[in-house]
């Protein structure tokens, strides 16, 4: 079983490493990850400017680039084979809701699913990695049982969303399969006046849980336990085509 790691957070957070020694023994397990912290980069790719791949501490290889860079290119030449399994985090915090489209942590995840190979994104509710350890352990479980069903090597790729609560292993619940809730719009902008003249603005925080209905990531994390949450990527909405087929009928036809 071949496993690629990789994150958001950077190389060097005590995420990734505890990810990393919670399934290095579960086969071939290999590290690329961002030099630095990618937090909400999502699927962002560099274009614009070359990507340098550094070895690090733990044999851990890590790109001056985008978690989405880093799965891009180790999946397009740089690691040689495909993977089994791709699996992404622990992150520093939850992502849960929609805004999850934000984060870089599912990011490195889909673009490993976009390239067809099955992959989870690992993370934690809280921020500031308190009971990592247990969060580890709860991963290295689901992984085992992806193992354990052969799913990984399905005709069809997955992409699963996986958000832990910051609990002892003994508080925490079950897996729990759910959809995503809906956050309220982000907190409001924070500015404030540049020294060098002119004005700084900050993005506001995530927005509270909107939806958080029982069946939703937010509700089944209050609850303690894992939520866990399959992704697509189409972003067509099919409910809309009838209506739109609709709206511009005849439109724009020549005359
Ligand atoms: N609007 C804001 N969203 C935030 C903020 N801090 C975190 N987030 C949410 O976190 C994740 C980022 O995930 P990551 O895997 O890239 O770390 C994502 O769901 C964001 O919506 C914030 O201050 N404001």
């Amino acid at each position: 079983m071949k496993i690629l790691i990789s994150n958001d957070d950077g190389y060097q957070a005590p995420g990734i490493i505890a990810l990393h020694d919670a399934l290095k023994d579960l086969g071939e397990v290999e590290v690329i990850a961002p030099e630095h912290n990618n937090s909400a980069k999502s699927n962002a790719l560099t274009l614009n400017q070359p990507l340098t791949v550094y070895e690090g501490a733990r044999g851990f290889r890590y790109v001056n680039g985008t978690p989405a860079d880093c799965m891009h290119i180790a999946l397009t030449g740089l690691l040689g084979y495909r993977p089994d399994l791709l699996v992404s985090g622990i992150n520093n915090g939850a992502n849960m809701g929609d805004d999850t489209i934000y984060s870089g942590t599912v990011g490195a995840a889909m673009e490993g699913y976009l390239f067809g190979v099955p992959a989870i994104a690992f993370s934690q509710v809280e921020k500031g990695w308190a009971h990592l350890d247990a969060a580890a352990h709860k991963a290295r479980e689901l992984v085992q049982r992806v193992m354990q069903q052969g799913l990984q090597a399905g005709a069809t790729p997955f992409l699963l969303n996986v958000n832990i609560p910051n609990r002892p292993l003994e508080s925490l619940g079950s897996f729990e399969v759910c959809r995503l809730g809906r956050r309220h719009a982000a907190e409001n902008v924070i500015s404030q006046a540049s020294p060098r003249g002119g004005t700084l603005y900050w993005i506001g925080a995530a927005g509270a849980a909107k939806d958080g209905a029982p069946g939703t990531d937010f509700h089944a994390t209050a609850q303690g336990n894992i939520s866990v949450t399959p992704l697509q990527v189409d972003l067509t909405d099919y409910e809309g085509l009838g209506d739109w087929t609709r709206h511009v009928q005849g439109f724009g036809a020549n005359p």
